[in-house]
């Protein structure tokens, strides 16, 4: 039987293990709408923008508050690798981080209601869904197997239903939908209305628009593939920050044999940001997209790479190699690249083994088992 006792989950759902990172640029009240889900956890904010700006926190929350006076005492040099004036300045909070699981959220996001009027608890969700299995490598037609009521199919090879460890839980929005600018134009009016009561594993070898505004993931599998890349003020791009993360962190995925999931749970995305201003940010992005995605799709990590760090400085010289000739930004961006898992391994030194070599936590795990977490 696939089914978890998820129950447990539900009732306490691992609040000294989660970290809730929000980037903000304007305001922190709609935590006032999430003090029944967020309240019992530990908030990191970034703030993004001018530092001499107080942004008020609302009391009862747990926090800690980066502006970017702080990223610049804390990281040096390296700080220049963290964007500014765009919301990809949100992976500083994953770097300083020290618990296991992160979730980030938008500041315009608010609670959702299923479509039976209950009130969507997000991080239950997330915590489902980050802490049962993926089925990367077999398409399960009846979704998420291991909810309740669910299960595998007949058909599903019984040796793949072990399925893998799931690093990433994307989850999706009611009412403004994620677009990029030019479909907001021609659908200014258009709103997601449209529950679907889902989660499933995206397959391997297959990409994903992931979007940053409710998004959860394991740091000890995938944190130093989570890099929101350099964009905003100084740079040619912007709002494709979560756009790059997915990318990246998705191939590192496949590689080392972890899952990753869309679907539930939905909250209340409530701010059209400006199309217009969304254009004239994003619309570098919209033709570099079109090499981009290809790139991401056709590269191959070698065997070397075994934990997401090394997988993301090799990631860096392919970005140098196979895309500075679209644009020079991106010798820059590959740059950056290395400059934040510098910055990711000084302020979050790998575990050491007995045989005193760097290993990944979960390479060290699959090693004293004696069997390699084999991919679904
Ligand atoms: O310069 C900035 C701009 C924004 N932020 C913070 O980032 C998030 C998202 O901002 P916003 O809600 O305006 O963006 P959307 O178009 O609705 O969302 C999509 O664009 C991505 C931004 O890159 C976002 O993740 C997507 O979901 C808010 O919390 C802003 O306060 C910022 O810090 N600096
Ligand atoms: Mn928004």
């Amino acid at each position: 039987m696939a089914g978890y006792n998820l129950e447990a989950i539900e009732a306490a759902p691992l609040k000294d293990d989660v970290d809730i990172v929000i980037p903000t640029i304007r305001s922190l009240d709609f935590l006032e709408q999430w003090r029944p889900f967020l309240q019992h956890y530990h908030l990191i904010i970034v703030q993004d923008g001018d530092p001499s700006i107080k942004i008020k926190v609302p009391g009862g929350y747990d926090y800690e508050l980066y502006n970017r006076n702080d990223i610049n005492r804390i990281l040096g040099p390296r700080a220049n690798c963290i964007s500014y004036k765009d919301g990809g300045c949100r992976c500083f909070g994953f770097m300083v981080s020290k618990k296991k699981y992160i979730y980030t959220i938008d500041d315009d996001c608010f609670v959702a209601k299923d479509p039976s009027g209950k009130e969507i608890n997000v991080i239950a969700q997330h915590i489902k869904n980050l802490e049962t299995p993926s089925t990367p490598h077999y398409f399960n037609t009846l979704y998420d197997p291991f909810r309740d009521g669910t299960d595998f199919v007949r058909g599903y090879p019984f040796s793949l239903r072990e399925g893998v460890q799931t690093a990433i839980s994307h989850g999706l929005w009611l009412n403004i939908p994620d677009y990029d600018a030019p479909t907001q134009l021609v659908k200014p009016r258009e709103r997601n209305t449209r529950y679907v009561d889902a989660v499933m594993t995206i397959p391997k070898g297959v990409l994903y628009p992931m979007c940053g505004m409710n998004l959860a993931f394991n740091r000890e599998l995938v944190g130093p593939a989570m890099y929101f890349g350099l964009m905003g003020e100084g740079q040619p791009i912007s709002r494709y920050d979560d756009m790059w993360a997915g990318w990246a962190a998705k191939v590192v995925c496949d590689h080392l044999g972890f899952g990753v999931k869309t679907g539930l749970p939905y909250l209340w995305h409530s701010k059209a940001s400006n199309p217009f201003v969304n254009l004239k940010k994003e619309h570098k992005g919209l033709h570099w997209q079109e090499d981009m995605v290809p790139f991401f799709q056709n590269l191959r990590l070698s065997k070397e790479s075994d934990t997401a760090a090394k997988c993301y400085m090799e990631l860096s010289k392919m970005t140098k190699e196979k895309l500075t000739k679209v644009d020079p930004y991106f010798e820059k961006l590959a740059d950056a690249m290395v400059t934040w898992i510098e910055a990711w391994e000084e302020l979050n030194p790998p575990v050491k083994s007995e045989a005193s070599e760097e290993v990944n936590p979960q390479v060290k795990k699959r090693q004293s088992d004696g069997k390699d977490v084999k991919a679904n």
